[in-house]
């Protein structure tokens, strides 16, 4: 497969399943380098970034830092229970505004209106890091899950809803790129094979990827 990074021709939006639809370079690089300056305050706390840990205890590569709901696998609190037992950052309007608008230019104007997402999770990628393939389903609702790419390049593969095997297509995932996946693709398996080190624009001063994705809980506020 090929990347992006050099790429001659800008790269096309595109449906890759019933729902779920991949909008290259949705991010301005200013709008990028406000994420990256906002992703570094975030992981500045209350809650420290970490390597959430696997049921069999095994650490994930990826740390993750939360806003608004805390995830640890395979639940939602208000605190972060496996990392310090703070209580987690506000959800940030801002990022309900960016959701809202994600889900216009995924699906088309008007469809973002109702989109109220109300959790975080800000992932960090190092050169070694992956995510392997799996559902976000911790949520108790079917409204669409956001993902914003920053920094480094990866290989993110998009699967069924069945199981973690084939059939699936791999993207790049390239900083400022959008991925929204709802509908019938709601619970579709995904993972990030690995990332691209070295390709991000050095006008964003990160080194590895920072993902955002954005959720609705369908959790009680409180
Ligand atoms: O980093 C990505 O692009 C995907 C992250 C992801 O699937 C997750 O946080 O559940
Ligand atoms: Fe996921």
């Amino acid at each position: 497969m090929t990347g992006p990074a050099g790429s001659l021709f800008p790269r096309e939006r595109k449906e890759v399943a019933p729902g779920a639809v991949h909008v290259p370079d949705w991010l301005t690089l200013e709008q990028q380098q406000e994420l990256v300056a906002a992703c570094r305050g975030w992981a500045a706390g209350p809650v420290p970034m970490r390597a959430a840990r696997m049921p069999n205890g095994g650490a994930m590569s990826v740390r993750t830092v939360c806003l608004g709901w805390h995830w640890q696998p395979y639940r939602y609190s208000r605190t972060a229970d496996d990392a310090g037992g703070g209580r987690v950052a506000p959800f940030p309007d801002a990022l309900g505004v960016l959701g809202r608008a994600a889900l216009d230019a995924a699906y088309g104007t008007g469809s973002g209106d109702a989109y109220s997402p109300d959790a975080a999770l800000i992932n960090f990628y190092d050169a070694a890091a992956k995510m392997g393939m799996h559902q976000d389903r911790d949520e108790r609702s079917d409204a669409p899950v956001v993902s914003l790419s920053l920094g480094d390049e990866c290989v993110f593969r998009f699967g069924n809803s069945e199981n973690r095997n084939r059939p699936w297509q791999d993207l790049v995932l390239a900083s400022g790129d959008l991925f929204v996946f709802g509908g019938p693709s709601r619970f579709a398996y995904h993972g990030v094979m690995g990332t691209r080190a070295g390709t991000a624009d050095p006008r964003l001063g990160l080194s590895g990827r920072l993902n955002i994705t954005l959720r609705a809980t369908g959790l009680q506020q409180r």
